[in-house]
């Protein structure tokens, strides 16, 4: 798929104001098997921005991530209608290539995943692999800004033929941020990136998060609501397939429109 700029994009700014829209779902549909799991979600996420999802067990914030690179391909049973849209291109078109979109709009997983190879390789594989440098001084160099840019780069720097498997768990997560970062995305999508982590490593992801808003789009689905508060500009409630709310998250912590919402940020379910 052509991506288009953001030149072409701040052409199409939305009603809501001044902000670009990076992705849009639309009528967002989704059933595993027979098993309704969202319903009509719509929901904008701004560009460089951070957008937390967040709302009880079992809501569906996974199964929505998932549908903005389309994860969900992956799992047999899943159905999906609605439209989903990245610059207004709609990235369900069958003439889209997934591997393509999924380099356009990366992901992070709750559990650290690095692949069995060494620092160096987990960076250096996908760019290799989609042509994106050529040549072992260029790979070097997007290896390095991209550890730079995951803030690893000074712990990992005298041991990149160390493997990935090693490093600790926060630098694990930063590891794979970094992943993310190499093949340069637009969107990055993270699934609780820091719910396996201890409150050091969680601090410090939090602050990268803060960083990587200037040049990328984020949406992260976390359970921590302190969390949400501290990297997201706006946040959507979920609850039971659909959302409820979505808004500035100052304006969706402080002065919630919805009772559920209210019930849920102050503890009394979920
Ligand atoms: N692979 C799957 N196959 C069948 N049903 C699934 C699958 N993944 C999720 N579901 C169901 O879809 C619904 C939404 O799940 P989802 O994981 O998206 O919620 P969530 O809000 O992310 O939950 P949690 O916060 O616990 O991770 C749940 O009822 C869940 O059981």
């Amino acid at each position: 798929m052509t991506v288009k700029t953001d030149t072409e994009a701040a052409g199409r700014r939305r009603a809501s104001g001044t902000r670009d829209i990076k992705v849009r779902a639309e009528k967002l549909n989704l059933w595993y098997g027979d098993t309704q799991a969202l319903f009509d979600v719509d929901l904008d996420v701004y560009a460089r921005e951070v957008t937390a999802l967040i709302g009880p067990s079992g809501c569906g914030k996974s199964s929505f991530l998932r549908c903005l690179n389309r994860m969900n391909d992956l799992i047999p049973s899943v159905r999906v209608e609605g439209r989903v849209t990245l610059d207004d291109e709609d990235i369900y078109d069958p003439s889209v290539d997934v591997v393509q979109l999924r380099s356009h709009v990366g992901m992070v997983f709750q559990k650290p995943n690095p692949f069995p190879k060494s620092i160096y390789e987990n960076i250096a594989y996908a760019p290799r692999l989609h042509g994106i440098v050529n040549g072992r001084a260029a790979l070097d160099e997007l290896v390095e800004s991209s550890l730079k840019r995951a803030g690893l780069w000074r712990e990992v720097a005298d041991r990149l033929d160390t493997p990935g498997t090693e490093l600790s768990g926060g630098q694990q997560q930063r590891l794979c941020i970094a992943r993310a970062i190499a093949v340069n995305p637009e969107v990055i999508l993270m699934d609780e990136p820091a719910s396996a982590l201890d409150p050091l490593a969680t601090a410090t992801i939090e602050e990268l998060i803060d960083e990587l808003k200037d040049n990328y789009t984020i949406v992260i689905v976390t359970h921590n609501l302190q969390q949400a508060a501290r990297v997201a500009g706006y946040t959507a409630f979920f609850h039971m397939g659909r959302i409820i709310e979505f808004n500035d998250t100052d304006t969706l912590f402080t002065n919630p429109r919805e009772q559920r919402t209210e019930d849920y940020i102050t503890g009394r379910y979920g």
